[in-house]
């Protein structure tokens, strides 16, 4: 199986990458450092109240995804692929203390859930990269297992994006700070991408491929759905979206995929996002339909753990 283990985490043969340097969780906010505790509100922890190097000191991987019970079954999935003691069933959720997310660990491996759309990411990961930095965690890769809507593409199909694009096709984060906006990068790590590339080789049925995921701020509308409370747009439309965003390079849609990437970039986190595809019967008779015109919208419905 490819290895997508850091660096430093390799085989301790004497190379250049035995000798990399330790690559830091880092923040950018010049006040952190002068405040006498750090309340991690949204997750139910703080400075103060919890000894966060002894609880997530050793964390080497996070994955997170939107559903709860997603995460919680991936963290289980992990624990049985770990050999950890128990059956872990009855994981502990760390943020149980609150209703907004859930974290389960399993050795070096952090499952957490981020709800829907780019603001409940965004909350989240500021939380979580003020965590692992508090923690003192180093060389932390960081991957989003989430559903999406694919184009062009085989039902049932994994993306591994290679680029974060947004409604406009660009590789960009629009970020809105007070009444400025300010723009990020949203390259994704792409050795990684191609780590996890090759690790799909290995797992029978599950069609897999790297390209560009589009972010959008709106499941209906944002998406070109016409079976929303509002539609302002034709089919043909959509459609015409649909065929520029697959000429752009676009492979697949979901709700956070530019600010997890620009996040991670901005805090010395490998980033990886690895949506998947599950088409549900109502899609495919609007496949049906779309495939006279040589394209297909194929819609996710809950992705599998792992
Ligand atoms: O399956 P998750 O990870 O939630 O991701 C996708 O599913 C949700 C919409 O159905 C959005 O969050 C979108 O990004
Ligand atoms: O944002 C999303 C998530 C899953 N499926 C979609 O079609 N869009």
């Amino acid at each position: 199986m490819a290895s997508i283990l850091p660096a430093s985490n390799r085989s301790m043969r004497p190379d250049k990458n035995t000798y990399e340097r330790k690559r830091s969780v880092y923040v950018k906010n010049p006040y952190l450092e002068g405040m006498d505790e750090d309340i991690l509100y949204h997750l139910d922890l703080g400075t103060k109240t919890h000894n966060l190097p002894a609880m997530f000191g050793d964390v080497k991987f996070v994955c997170v995804g939107g559903s709860p019970n997603r995460m919680k079954a991936f963290a289980q999935f992990m624990h049985k692929e770990l050999r950890l003691e128990g059956d872990g069933e009855d994981i502990e959720d760390i943020c149980a203390g609150t209703d907004r997310y859930c974290m389960f660990k399993t050795g070096p491996v952090l499952s957490v859930s981020h709800g829907m759309g780019i603001p409940s990411i965004s909350i989240m990961l500021h939380e979580l990269i003020k965590l692992l930095h508090h923690a003192r965690c180093c060389d932390v890769t960081i991957i989003r297992i989430g559903t999406s809507g694919g184009i062009g593409i085989a039902p049932g199909s994994i993306v591994i994006t290679d680029t974060a694009v947004d409604s406009f096709f660009k590789p960009r984060f629009e970020q809105v700070i007070l009444d400025n906006v300010v723009t990020r990068s949203t390259e994704l790590d792409k050795e990684l991408a191609n780590d996890l590339f090759n690790c799909s080789r290995e797992i029978p049925n599950a069609p897999t491929l790297i390209g560009h995921t589009m972010c959008t701020y709106d499941f209906y509308e944002g998406q070109g759905r016409l079976d929303g409370a509002l539609c302002s747009f034709s089919r043909e439309k959509k459609l015409d979206y649909l065929k520029r965003a697959y000429r752009a390079g676009v492979r697949n849609i979901e709700m956070e995929s530019t600010v997890f990437a620009a996040m991670c970039g901005l805090c010395g986190l490998r980033g990886a996002q690895r949506p998947e595809i599950r088409v549900s019967e109502e899609r495919q008779k609007v496949e049906r339909l779309w495939k006279n015109d040589g394209m297909i919208l194929v819609s996710s419905t809950g992705g599998r753990p792992g």
